[in-house]
């Protein structure tokens, strides 16, 4: 085990020369985890313990590869590297020895050290046997109150990993649920991204809300709730060898999240939009999720009834726009769930859409604008007013049923509906 550790953990593969780090230095957390696990890291997020000077040191790293300095916490003594395509946490070592600061760590198989320079392995609480084991432990139940989020890492870690939680720490967890509405809502929606953007995620995610730990982050969450998450990834399993690509694209684009991520949000808050968009307000979430997520919950209840005329399926589109995919994955959920529907079926009622959405060229989906409102006004004197944009829209439907192609035609069109 030792030599593919020191193999993975090799300063060829860091962004700075080991000679830069003081004697002793010692590499902690992920990094050392995964390598133990013999996991390669596509992106290097390496985090080191000094015993003394540690925000000097990375100042001087930073310095000399011209890398991105930000001082994490001034008074605990943490200061981030920013390179390319790693970072590097340097810490000052907490308490008198290594031992002390491994011992305030939250899992065992996160308080595992490594000594670059001498290549040992400094393992007090037996975190190498807890990840033969597949186990996350605590090291202690203070060391989760000190920092309750560690209660929802537990969660994340055991989804990423594919562990358990031991059943002590589990208990304690349990527990210690309520203290995690003292946590800044940013730090727990960093942890639960993860396990909304994934399929493994949803089991543990499940699993916190059964225990209490979203009890503070969506109030309104209950068993039902948490049913539609696994309803979510089959839903995707359904669309995904037909349509899955390029629909995830769309979202992953425009709403910079996974399509997953959203649709699962709007699973766990309520159902009403405008009690949810309070929600994901206070939850910190950006405007672009907050409208994703409301939009979606606003028109899926409707998707299977919009496929009678070219006029409601061009406001349907108008109104989804980039949240058209998580529209359709949460339709697809619902049909599989609530009405046993079979995926073939499902995906047989919105192919017809869907396949709307990814032409470009589809004017009902994607309307392109013959006359501007500038020249509507122009050609057919009249004021600017909101009776431009109606018509406008007219226009755009009129040429998305085929009844008229050009300009002179849409005004033309404009024209006699004004005189009707
Ligand atoms: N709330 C926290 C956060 C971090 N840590 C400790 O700090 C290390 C580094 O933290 P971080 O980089 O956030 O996480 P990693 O464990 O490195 O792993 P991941 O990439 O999965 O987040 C952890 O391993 C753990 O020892 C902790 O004890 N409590």
């Amino acid at each position: 085990m030792h030599s593919s550790v020191s193999a993975i953990l090799a300063p060829q593969n860091w962004p700075f020369s080991l000679e830069c780090l003081p004697k002793p230095a010692y590499m902690v957390g992920g990094a050392v985890r995964d390598a133990i696990l013999g996991r390669n890291r596509e992106y290097w997020d390496l985090d080191f313990v000094i015993p003394s000077d540690a925000v000097q040191v990375a100042r001087a790293i930073a310095k000399r590869y011209q890398a991105g300095f930000v001082l994490l916490d001034a008074e605990r003594k943490i200061a981030r590297v920013v390179f390319p395509q790693a970072t590097a946490d340097f810490a000052q070592q907490e308490g008198n020895s290594l031992e002390t600061d491994l011992h305030r760590r939250d899992f065992t198989i996160n308080a595992i050290a490594y000594n670059p320079h001498t290549q040992e392995i400094i393992d007090p609480l037996q975190g190498c046997a807890d990840l033969q084991q597949g186990l996350l432990r605590m090291v202690s139940p203070a060391n989760l109150k000190d920092d309750p989020l560690r209660l929802m890492r537990a969660y994340r870690q055991a989804a990423q990993l594919n562990f358990t939680i031991e059943p002590n720490t589990q208990n304690t967890i349990r527990a210690l649920a309520s203290h995690l509405n003292t946590v800044a809502a940013e730090r727990v929606r960093t942890e639960i991204g993860y396990l909304l953007a994934s399929p493994q995620g949803t089991p543990w995610l499940t699993n916190a809300g059964k225990d209490g730990l979203l009890l503070y982050f969506c109030k309104n969450a209950t068993t039902a709730s948490f049913d539609k998450l696994a309803a979510v990834d089959t839903a995707a399993a359904i669309l995904a060898p037909q349509f899955g690509a390029e629909l995830q694209q769309y979202v992953r684009d425009t709403v910079k999240t996974t399509w997953l991520g959203i649709a699962k949000l709007a699973c766990l808050v309520d159902s009403n939009p405008e009690v949810a968009e309070l929600e994901l307000q206070e939850l910190t979430y950006s405007r672009a999720e907050i409208r994703a997520v409301t939009t979606a919950l606003k028109l899926f209840p409707q998707l299977k009834s919009i496929d009678k005329s070219i006029r409601e399926q061009y406001f349907l589109f108008q109104e989804a726009g980039n949240v058209f995919p998580v529209v359709v994955l949460l339709a697809v959920a619902q049909d599989t769930l609530v009405e046993a529907m079979s995926g073939d079926k499902s995906l047989l009622v919105y192919s017809p859409l869907i396949s709307r959405y990814l032409n470009p060229d589809d004017l009902v989906a994607h309307p392109t604008q013959l006359v501007s409102g500038k020249e509507l006004m122009l050609a057919l004197n009249i004021p600017a007013s909101p009776v431009v944009g109606e018509l406008l829209t007219e226009i755009a439907i009129a040429q998305a049923e085929g009844k008229i192609a050009t300009a002179t035609a849409a005004i033309e069109f404009a024209r006699k509906m004004l005189e009707s």
